[in-house]
């Protein structure tokens, strides 16, 4: 897990006092971060084209320049020429080292966007979208120097932003690489270190990046275990049938001992589960809203669900249940809520009378989930979408990992059915949606057939190759 940063202005100014760092000596590093990766990936002698703004984002790239020059074709372009004293130091000294400036700006093996970084205040101008434009039709490696050109304030993206396949991202983890209509803008994300170690450059954070590292998955190391030792997972199983089913298996495949789909009329569950007209007294946690239509009647959900004391997850239809949402108020259990933006927009219409449309939503995805927080701080936050995010009591959690393969219906079914079956084994709320949202996307990228192909099924067949502590 990592920590991730709103801005590293602050960790910036901490290095310079604390420990009397200069501002080219964290170029420096910047700029050999990204020249290590070059050096890595491409041969000596191939071409770098290097573009630089006028803000320090440009001087890093500068700086590049004079690191790479000698050993690669390295080709130098300052649209907006130089204006800042270190900017002009900086571009004497790669002067010195022999480095020349380029007016064309073409295509080459390795494209760097060093033209606006953190530091993007306002939408860019005509001038910068065209150089924007050109850069992303050229079919070079293209290599964004800490934040792509065009992801603005918390990473909302500008009528036209550079496609990077590699940010190389400086000091510290950014949440403006996080926001979900940047994910195909940031590639691949490699963080460098700035002239002192991660530890000693970040401070306190309350906001992490989930990695893979971090999967724990369910044990049976214990002998005399038995299936009640695994807890009991109830879900409910509305209209459409087969959601409840999906969140069933993935449950008993997670590791609840027992799993029983609650049913209005009978139906033919698969055989490993059971099926019951009544939430079983042996549940130890229920799923609710997958497919759920108008299933039940209000006095079946009060006496099953809204009075009961069980942890609980709420998903799909839960959202437009303002009966089912008023659990939310009950600060004593434990409670997961896993809206996607359109279902997050509907039970906050129900939870506060406002009006979110789906795009302010996306556009404001991290002060979403922190407004939701500071009404239910109690309550986990799963928010569905590329980059999911959770919260909890002031701890927001970024999964980055999975891809398109999971956009299909169903696959939120399989993650409340992860989710209930560690609920159901006893894991606090927080940590089932962290460690669900893992293995469903892990157990995804396991998936070799083509991206289009994957069914919920195949998440599920994929849960027993998890490897994790
Ligand atoms: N200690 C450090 O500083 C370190 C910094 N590092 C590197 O520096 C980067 C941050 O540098 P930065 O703060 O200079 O920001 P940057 O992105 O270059 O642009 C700011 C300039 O652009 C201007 N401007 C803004 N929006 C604009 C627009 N739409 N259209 C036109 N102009 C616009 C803005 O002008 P103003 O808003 O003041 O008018 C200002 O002049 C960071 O991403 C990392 O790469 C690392 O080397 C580590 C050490
Ligand atoms: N493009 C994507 N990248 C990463 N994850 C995705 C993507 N599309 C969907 N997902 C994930 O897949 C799941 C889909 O959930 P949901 O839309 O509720 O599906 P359903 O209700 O149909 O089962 C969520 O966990 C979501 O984060």
């Amino acid at each position: 897990m990592q920590k991730v940063f709103k801005s590293c202005y602050e960790l910036d100014r901490r290095c310079y006092e604390r420990y009397g760092l200069t501002e080219d000596i964290l170029m420096e590093h910047a700029a050999g971060g990204m020249a290590a990766y070059i050096q890595e990936h491409f041969e000596a002698g191939s071409s770098v084209l290097i573009v630089s703004g006028v803000g320090n984002n440009g001087v890093d790239g500068i700086v590049l320049a004079r690191q790479l020059h000698g050993s690669y074709d390295i080709r130098l372009a300052v649209p907006f020429g130089v204006k800042s004293e270190m900017a002009k130091l900086q571009l004497q000294r790669a002067q010195a080292a022999g480095v020349y400036l380029t007016e064309e700006m073409q295509d080459a093996d390795v494209i760097v966007d060093a033209v606006f970084g953190a530091g993007l205040s306002r939408e860019i101008d005509e001038k910068t979208q065209f150089i924007v434009h050109r850069l992303n039709s050229f079919r070079g490696h293209r290599i964004a120097c800490d934040i792509p050109t065009g992801l603005g304030e918390e990473g909302r993206l500008m009528p036209m932003a550079f496609k990077a396949d590699v940010t190389v991202t400086m000091g510290a983890y950014k949440e403006a690489l996080y926001l979900d209509e940047g994910k195909d803008y940031v590639g691949k994300i490699i963080r460098v270190d700035l002239g002192v170690s991660t530890v000693q450059y970040e401070t306190g954070s309350c906001t992490f990046l989930l990695e893979e590292s971090d999967l724990k998955l369910p044990s049976r190391r214990v002998e005399t275990a038995h299936k009640g030792t695994f807890g009991h997972a109830a879900v409910f199983c509305g209209e459409k049938e087969g959601a409840g089913i999906i969140a069933g298996t993935a449950a008993s495949r997670f590791g609840a001992g027992l799993t029983t789909l609650v049913v209005h009329e009978k139906i033919s569950p698969p055989p490993y589960l059971m099926h019951s007209t009544v939430v079983p007294g042996t549940a130890s946690a229920i799923a609710v809203g997958m497919g759920l239509g108008e299933h039940f009647e209000q006095e079946f959900l009060q006496q099953y669900l809204i009075d009961s004391h069980l942890p609980v997850v709420l998903d799909a239809d839960s959202f437009h249940h303002s009966e089912i949402l008023l659990i939310l108020k009950q600060k004593e259990r434990d409670i997961v809520v896993t809206p996607h933006p359109k279902e997050f927009s509907a039970m906050w219409e129900h939870l506060t009378g406002e009006c979110l449309s789906v795009e302010e939503i996306q556009k404001n995805r991290f002060e979403t989930v922190r407004r939701f927080n500071a009404c239910y701080p109690h309550v986990t936050l799963l928010l569905k979408g590329a980059n999911m995010l959770i919260m909890q009591e002031e701890r927001l959690y970024i999964n980055p990992m999975g891809n398109a393969k999971l956009s299909k219906g169903g696959s939120g079914d399989v993650l409340s059915g992860l989710i209930v079956s560690l609920l159901a084994q006893g894991y606090p709320g927080v940590e089932a949606a962290i460690q669900a949202s893992l293995a469903l996307v892990l157990s995804a990228g396991k998936y070799e057939g083509a991206s289009y192909a994957m069914l919920p099924t195949d998440i599920i067949e994929g849960l027993p190759l998890l490897e994790g502590s």
